[in-house]
């Protein structure tokens, strides 16, 4: 707040309806500045029509500082400023105004924040600390599943685009590959014997036969993330959520997309034109079994029809609300 901002402040001030000085604000003028000036502002302040509110203030090293808001602190720096100004006005012959508290705005400035912090310091004997007062989060693995056609991967399409920090662990499958999908991208596209070889090697946190397709996530991909500090996005079905939880258990956070509807889910399998009608029927008997399984996952989130982004919003507001719990997950792997 500079000189002139607070001027124009307390020119404004003289058109409010009239000052009242707080009773501790008397106490505290009473210490510092003596009895008499102290006198003087309760005379002044039991003038009838006398009224402004001062919100909070600490005394400090003989100065007085206003604290709280800013614009509690304008607001006093007027309160005060003007007070004094009317209070020599009434008592010019008998108050004696130190030069350090004459009508001088600059008084008001001891609102500065640097020399504040330096004489806090200095008061206490030692310099305050200036790390973070919240422990350091640990990375986090997010298990996000669903029912087919649900949208989990558009969503995490989306997720990577917005939050580009996150690293989305790519999964292995059998399955062909989609018209646009880039292998070591979207999927790393597999024959069934390399797949099975990985199974043999342990190379796999999880993995699982889907519609007759194999896919799977390597462990070492996750692990590599995690040693960097990363946060891990894995993307699997509700079959692969489970058997994950069975590793991680509390250790990762596992949401469970899900459409407005059985309808709105089927329209989206319809539409993206991938399933045959046997295939559909298929889809919809496993996707009503999988719903079954909603209560062992940690958030449901809708991913309503037109809604990507707020879908994508909710899960990004999830995964910043699991960065501020006191007690941190941790995947071990
Ligand atoms: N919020 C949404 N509104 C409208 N369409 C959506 C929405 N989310 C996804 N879709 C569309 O629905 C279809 C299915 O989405 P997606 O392929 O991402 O599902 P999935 O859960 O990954 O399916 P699968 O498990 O079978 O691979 C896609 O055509 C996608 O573009």
């Amino acid at each position: 707040m500079c000189g002139n901002d607070v001027e124009q402040l307390v020119q404004h001030s003289y058109k409010m309806p009239g000052i009242r000085i707080c009773s501790t604000w008397k106490a505290s003028l009473r210490h510092y500045h003596g009895p008499s000036f102290a006198h003087a502002l309760s005379a002044f302040s039991s003038l009838p029509s006398s009224r402004i509110s001062v919100r909070n203030y600490y005394a400090f090293s003989e100065q007085i500082s206003i604290r709280k808001c800013s614009h509690g602190q304008v607001f006093a720096a007027c309160a005060f400023s003007s007070a004094v100004k009317h209070v020599s006005a009434f008592y010019s012959d008998k108050l004696p105004v130190s030069k350090e508290h004459n009508t001088s705005v600059g008084i008001m400035e001891i609102g500065d924040k640097e020399s504040l912090l330096k004489e806090v310091e200095g008061a206490l004997g030692s310099p305050l600390q200036r790390s973070s007062q919240a422990p350091v989060p640990k990375p986090l693995v997010m298990v996000i599943s669903g029912p087919s056609g649900v949208g989990k991967d558009a969503v995490i399409n989306r997720l990577k685009e917005v939050r580009d920090e996150i690293q989305f662990v790519v999964t292995a499958t059998t399955r062909a590959k989609r018209p646009g999908e880039i292998d070591g991208k979207d999927y790393f596209f597999v024959t069934k014997d390399e797949f099975e070889l990985m199974i043999q090697k342990g190379e796999l946190l999880e993995h699982a036969i889907v519609y007759g397709d194999f896919k799977g996530i390597p462990k070492k991909q996750v692990r590599d993330c995690l040693s960097k500090g990363y946060d891990v996005v894995l993307r699997v079905d509700v079959q692969g959520a489970a058997t994950i939880r069975s590793i991680l258990g509390s250790g990762a956070v596992f949401i469970f997309l899900v459409a407005e509807s059985e309808a709105a889910l089927v329209k989206r399998l319809i539409e993206r034109k991938t399933e045959t009608k046997d295939k559909l029927l298929t889809r919809i008997a496993t996707a009503r079994q999988e719903l079954k399984r909603i209560g062992e996952f940690d958030y449901v989130v809708v991913n309503a029809d037109g809604q990507l982004e707020k879908t994508v919003s909710l899960i990004t507001q999830i995964i910043d609300v699991e960065k501020a719990r006191v007690h941190q997950r941790e995947a071990k792997l």
